[in-house]
This record gives C-alpha cells, structure tokens and sequence, in this order.
C-alpha cells in the first residue's frame, strides 16, 4: 500500500511539475506581449511628443493618426491593466497547412492539414502556434503575438472538434489574471497523433476548460464565454451579417451569451458599417443589468446599445406591470386599432381651454409633459386667448362676418382625417379644407372670372383669416397637435376607450385598459402604445410657433447663416426619431415574449437593418404565439432568414434540467429540451409548507426564508427565490436580512437570469398566473445552475415526499 500510495505521489509531483512548466511556457508569452504593448506605447508617444515638436510637420492626417495611435496604444494597455482579468485565454497548436498562404492576421489561413503534415507512423510536427485574446497584438515584424478572438485565425479555437480537427492538434485555454498565467487546460483534437513541437512532445494538462467554467460560482453579472465558446455557438456569433439570423435554443444553451458576442464580433468584421450602431433589445432592465458588463469585457462598447424592451422610448420608462389579462389585451395587434382610433377621437377633445360640444366634462386632455410635448407648442393648461369654442368657428374675412357651426365642420374634420397620413400632419390639410369653406361662405369666389386675379383675391382672403387670432385660437383647440401622452391619457377615461375601442376590446377588458392607465407610471405595454402613437400621431412638419424673428434678420440673411441657440424642443423631438431608427443592426433577445405591439415598434428600430433574433418558443410568456410570430415576420420583413438551433444546455445540471423537461412536456407537448453538459448528482429538493408557524402565509413564509438561508450555506454565489408575480413584494420582505446573496424575483423578471441556486414557490401558482403559465414555470425552474428547491403550498397539492402534483411522474 505504501508503495502504491508513494508511486502515485511521484506521479503527482511529475503532473505538476509538467503543468508549471506549462504555466510558466504561457507566462513567457503574456509577459512579451506586455512587453510588446508597451513598447507601442512608447512609440506612439514619441510620435506624438515629435510632431508636437516639429509644429507643423506632417500633413493634418497623418497627425490626426499619430494621435489615434496613442489613444488605441493607451486605451489597450489601460483595458490590458484594469478591466481584462484573462486578455490572453487560449492557444492552438496547428499541423503544417494545404498552403503557404497567410492572412491579414499573420497566420496562416489553410484550414485542412497538408498533405505530408502527419507521417505514417503517426507522429507529426506542431508547424504554427497561435495565441488567442480579446485583442490581436503583433510583434515589431508583423508576425501575431495574439490573435483577435474574432479574427478567422482564431476560429478553429471554438470550431475544431476530435470529429472534425482540421489542423488543430491541441486547443487550450489559458486562465490569467492581470498579468499573471494562473492556469491551463488542454483538450486534444487528434490524440491518435505522437505530436512534436521543437522535438519535444505534446503535453497535456488537464480534462477540459468548459466544465471549470461551468461549475464556477454566479455573481450578479453575467461573465463573457469568450474561452469557452462551443462550435455550435460559434458558427451563430460568426453567421454572415446579412438578413435575418434567427438563432433557436432551450433555456440555458446561450443564445443570450452567443447574441452578446455576436455584437462584438459584427463590429470587429466591420467596424463601418455599423457605425449606425447596434441596438440589443433584452426584456427586463435585470437582465440589461445583468448583462451588461459582457460587452466592455470583449473590448466593445459605445457602438452598441443594450436597451429593455420598457426604456425603447425616450422620455418614458415602463416601470409597472400590467396584470395577464391587460397585457394580453395591450399587446395585442387589436390595440393597434384602438390606438388609431384614439389617435382620431382625441382630436374630438380638443385641447384644455377648448370648450365645445363634443367635450366631455372630465379627462381633459393633458399637454404639457416631457414626452412628445407637442414641439414648439405651447404647453400652457388653459389658452391664455381665453376659452375656445371647437363647436363654432367665428371670423371676420373682408369685412364680413363668416361662420361654421358644429356640422360643417365635423365634416370637415371627417374628410381632413380621410387620409391615412399622420393626425397631427394633417393639421395643414384641415386648416386648408377650413379656409376653403370659410371662402365658399364669403361668397367672393364669383366675383372675378379671371384666373390670376380670383387666385390673388384667394390669396389675400387666406391670409387675412389666418392672422385672425380667433383662427389660430380656434385651429389649436379645434386640432391641437398632439402627443402619445395626451393620447394615452385620454384612453384611462372608461367611456372614451369604450367608444374608440367598441367592438375590438370586450367591456371587462376596456375597464380594466382604462383602470391600469389612470395608474402613475408604465407598464412595458404602455411604452409600446406610447411609439404606436409617435408613429400614427407624427412629428408635425413645422413647430407652430418659431422664435420671433429680428427683422435684421432677414434683411442680412443672417438668419441661416448663425449657428442659434440651443436645440428646441422641437429639434430634440426629430433628432429622437432620427435615431430611433437608425440602427444597423438590431439583436433581439428573449423574442419569444415580444408581443405584437413591441415588434412594431422593434421593428421601426431597425427597418433597414440586420437582425439577429434569439428565442425559445417554449418559454414564452405571451399567450398568442402565432399573433407574435406573425408580428415577428411583419417586423423582419421579406428579408431570407439564416435560421441555427442550440441544443445544449450548460446552465443546469441534468437532475434540474430532467424535472424541468416534465413541465415542457405539458407546456409544449412533444418540444424537445436541450441536452445538459454536466451532472452534479445532486437532486432538486422538495419542501412542503409546514403549517406550525401560524396562518398559510407566515408558514410560506418562514419555509421560503428558511430554505434560501439554507442554500446560502451550500453555494458560493447567488440565491434566487422565483414567486408568482403579485407575491413579489410580500418575497422580498422574507428575505429581509439574508444579505444580498439573495434576490426575490417575479416569475416574469426571471427570465434569462441565472443563480447559483434558487428556490421556485408554488409552482401551481405560478403556472396559474397566466395562460402562458406553464411556460413562465418552465423558465422559473431552469435558472439554477447548481441546486433547485421547490417550495409548495396547499394548492400545489404535494405528495408525502413534498412533491407537487404539477412535477409528479
Ligand atoms: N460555451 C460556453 N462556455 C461557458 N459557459 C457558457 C457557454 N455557453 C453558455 N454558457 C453559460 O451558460 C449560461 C446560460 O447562457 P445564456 O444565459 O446565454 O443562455 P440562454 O440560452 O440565453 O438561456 P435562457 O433561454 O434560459 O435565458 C450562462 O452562464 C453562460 O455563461
């Protein structure tokens, strides 16, 4: 036994000492890369300080480039120092390529080994060795000390399999810190191969870096799998950027990991293009606080935006929900035509100071605010002309009296709306369609025959109606310009929605719109209402009223010359909608829950971009899948599709991933769950209330709070406690002094997050709150990434051993 137990200490002591040869192989290379990044550094100061010197030296470009140098030569070796834990992760081993040729990298580009590469009797020399970062480094002769991971170079790193090696002998991951090579993990793709570098042989040291990642702890943000990236997952980050890319996966299969690298990738291929930026729509500001961090890890930022579906427009955030059946009904396309409806019937309410028959006694419109405030209008509560009457429109014209009572101009508000153009630019049609009856009315049409001078004669009625203040009064209260909020507002009024949405929402479903808009604040639907109605209300074409002009002015044609004032309301207004739609590429995660409403304005976003759209059907919280997919194919247009499935899950382990896939088997009948790439041996716990701590809910309660202490002692990293949506706040309260391991979460703002562990209450509840439920509750139970406790109550039914009816075999 000593002999064996001294034996197997030798072999021990050798494996180490082979791997610290390794480490200290791999700390050579990091430390000349340092080396190499600073020496740029000098380099570029040098130039700098030189031409400083020199003045003048140098034409304007190449000076501007000097100067670029030693911003990217600094920004580099600051990210190298501070922000990159790991800049250098991995390293491939390569066989002699089919050809000699190289690429703009410095490697070489055959994929395929040649022809000789490996002798017969199986040995072969390791002919490149490339080293993998977040950033490519080259040495003073071009050759490349590291790789850009986003360089094709570097795309046997995640694509070379033992099935398919290419030339990769051996692939491995480097782990550092800093400065520091702390460790390093090999897989090898040909281990049927006797592999010689510089005479030496291959060594390899230990099983796989995948599953070290895997199993490490969670903190509150998600990390970059840049080391780790699997071939699957890497033929989606580098799909071509054409079109649509439309990536399908079960929980946990990184589809949101793969869209977040898939950002940093399309900037490096092509840095131009999508300079009109990249907009990352994700569901929940938890999951963009979550996710987050992953960009500026990859050495990407500014370029992209990661913005929840509820901040999409500026100037509102949804910071409500709304209860299922509102949403159901918000989201849907059917709100559509509510909206165009109210964008029409709100016009009818005239604006505040207005009084006219059509006027109802409460719910006045309300200007004012900060979105969409009518541009250059005047916000003002009460018009400051005094009360309007929208019912009659009363001027002087050529010295006659002219007037149009409540018919006529109903009517022609009727024909002005006849269009389809946007309400608030319909106002120069109305006002024009107002003029011709006022002239119809004076009668001086007839009184010349020639042409020129009945247009003269027209001309100068027009404009002497028009300077009428009781016209302009009368036209700002009669089709005041107006905004989303205004229009929504008007909407919480129960009798006004249940005109403009009769016979498209049910009466129990116009009550309960009306009720959930007279609360303070958004929901994410009422942020997709509010664009709706950007969108069918439109940005007038001019404000109305402009700053008065210095007749100087004009006299000096000054006016266009001068670079005036600061940006008006009115000009922030169009820049906002510039820019709304000026992505270049749009990646939407979690798609699955986009309802119909959101993908319009998603898809306004990006009308002439790209797209990456990543999803799971079968965690979607929305109840009309095929209203949404139809939606989906209205906002991606005609554009082909480049459709990718992923199919392994490397958040839970299999016992999670098993009793998870029970739940997906009644949510979604016959979908199949993705493949779990580890197994802890560790069984999901069931724990049913124990009802000695008084009533129901003290026993929920204190059975919650216990098991979340508990699983804080078993895991390093964070605790997620999932309950039904309208048990949020009364969870958070539980947990009150567990520290901040530990978070509550509402079913629905779990989605795409992950724990170390996580405590799932009542499921029957949860799969009770909707009727998407059953797949709210399957994306509850696959967050954890190491241990799952559920939690049941009375009504989840439990069996003796705790378990609820809903998980029974
Ligand atoms: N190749 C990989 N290497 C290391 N970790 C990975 C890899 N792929 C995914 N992961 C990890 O698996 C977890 C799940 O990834 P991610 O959240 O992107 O999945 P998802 O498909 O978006 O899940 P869900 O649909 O449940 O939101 C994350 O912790 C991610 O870092």
């Amino acid at each position: 036994m000593a002999a064996q137990a001294q034996q197997e200490t030798a072999v021990d002591a050798a494996a180490d000492s082979v791997r610290d040869r390794e480490i200290s192989v791999e700390q050579k290379h990091l430390d000349r890369v340092y080396r190499r990044l600073e020496e740029k550094i000098h380099e570029a100061e040098f130039l700098m300080n030189d031409a400083a010197k020199r003045g003048q030296v140098g034409t304007p470009g190449a000076l501007a480039e000097r100067d670029a140098q030693v911003f990217r030569a600094g920004i580099h070796l600051n990210r190298l120092n501070n922000e990159f834990e790991d800049f250098l992760f991995g390293r491939i081993d390569l066989l002699l390529g089919k050809d000699g040729q190289k690429g703009p990298d410095g490697a070489y580009t055959a994929v395929e080994p040649a022809e000789g590469a490996v002798r017969d009797d199986n040995t072969a020399d390791i002919a490149e060795t490339l080293h993998i970062g977040r950033i490519g480094v080259l040495d003073s002769e071009y050759a490349p000390l590291v790789i850009d991971w986003r360089a094709p170079a570097a795309a046997p790193f995640y694509r070379s399999t033992p099935v398919d090696p290419g030339r990769v002998v051996r692939r491995r991951v480097i782990r550092s810190k800093g400065r520091k090579v702390l460790g390093v993990e090999d897989d090898l793709m040909r281990p049927e191969l006797t592999a010689l570098l510089d005479g030496q042989e291959l060594p390899v040291i230990g099983d796989g870096a995948l599953m070290a990642a895997l199993g490490q702890a969670r903190g509150h943000t998600m990390r970059d799998i840049v080391a780790s990236i699997q071939a699957e997952q890497d033929l989606v980050i580098r799909a071509p950027a054409a079109s649509v890319t439309y990536v399908e996966g079960g929980p946990g299969t990184g589809k949101t990991a793969v869209a977040l690298h898939r950002a940093a990738y399309l900037l490096y291929q092509d840095r131009r293009r999508y300079a009109g930026g990249i907009l990352i729509v994700s569901p929940t500001p938890l999951l963009v606080a979550y996710t987050e961090g992953v960009l500026p890890s990859l050495g990407e930022e500014g370029q992209v935006a990661i913005r929840a579906i509820g901040s999409l427009v500026d100037g509102a955030e949804a910071t409500l929900y709304d209860a299922p059946a509102v949403a159901r009904a918000k989201g849907s396309y059917r709100m559509l035509k509510v909206l165009r409806k109210a964008a029409r019937g709100a016009l009818e309410q005239g604006r505040p100071g207005a009084s006219g028959s059509s006027r109802p006694a409460s719910g006045q419109l309300s200007f004012g605010d900060d979105f969409g405030d009518g541009p250059g209008g005047d916000s003002a509560e009460t018009d400051p002309r005094g009360p309007v009457s929208t019912s009659r429109l009363r001027v002087v014209a050529f010295g006659r009296r002219l007037e149009l009572e409540a018919d006529a101009l109903e009517r022609i508000r009727q024909s002005a709306l006849s269009g389809t153009a946007p309400v608030n630019l319909l106002r120069p049609r109305a006002r024009k369609l107002l003029l011709d009856a006022l002239w119809a009315r004076s009668g001086a049409g007839t009184r010349h025959t020639d042409p020129e001078l009945a247009a003269e004669l027209r001309s100068s009625f027009d404009e002497d109606v028009a300077s009428e203040d009781a016209f302009t009064a009368f036209l700002d209260a009669w089709w005041p310009e107006l905004t989303p909020r205004a229009v929504l507002d008007a909407m919480a009024d129960e009798r006004r929605l249940g005109r403009w949405a009769r016979r498209i929402l049910n009466p129990g479903e116009i009550r309960r719109v009306a009720r959930s808009l007279r609360r303070d604040g958004y929901s994410v639907h009422d942020i997709a209402m509010l664009d709706e109605l950007q969108s069918i209300l439109g940005v007038p074409a001019r404000p109305r009223k402009r700053r008065e002009l210095d007749p100087l002015d004009h006299l000096t044609g000054l006016e266009e010359l001068m670079p005036t004032r600061e940006e008006s309301q009115w000009e922030r207004a169009e820049r906002l909608a510039q820019e709304r739609t000026e992505y270049a590429h749009v990646i939407v995660d979690e798609a699955q829950d986009v309802t119909p409403m959101q993908w319009r304005m998603v898809g306004r976003r990006g009308r002439h971009a790209t797209w990456t759209v990543v999803g799971d059907p079968a965690q979607s919280s929305w109840s009309d899948v095929d209203e949404a997919a139809e939606a989906r194919d209205e906002a991606l247009g005609t554009r082909p599709r480049r459709r990718f499935q992923l199919t392994v899950n490397y958040r839970n382990p299999s016992e999670i991933a098993d009793l998870a896939a029970k739940v997906l088997a009644l949510a979604m009948p016959g979908s199949e769950s993705p493949r779990a790439v580890r197994s802890t041996g560790v069984q999901p716990r069931f724990v049913a209330t124990r009802h000695e701590h008084g009533g129901a809910r003290e026993s929920l309660a204190h059975t919650v709070r216990e098991e979340a202490a508990r699983l804080l002692g078993l895991v390093d990293g964070t605790v997620g406690v999932v309950v039904a949506m309208n048990r949020r706040e009364e969870a958070a309260r539980w947990l009150t002094g567990l520290g901040d391991r530990v978070v509550a979460l509402g079913s629905l703002e779990a989605k795409g997050l992950e724990y170390d562990a996580t405590v799932v209450v009542s499921p029957a509840e949860i799969a009770d709150e909707s009727p998407a439920g059953l797949r709210v509750l399957y994306v509850a139970l696959t967050r954890a990434t190491q241990q799952l406790t559920i939690v049941s109550a009375e009504r989840d039914e439990p069996d003796a051993s705790g378990v609820p009816d809903l998980l029974r075999d």
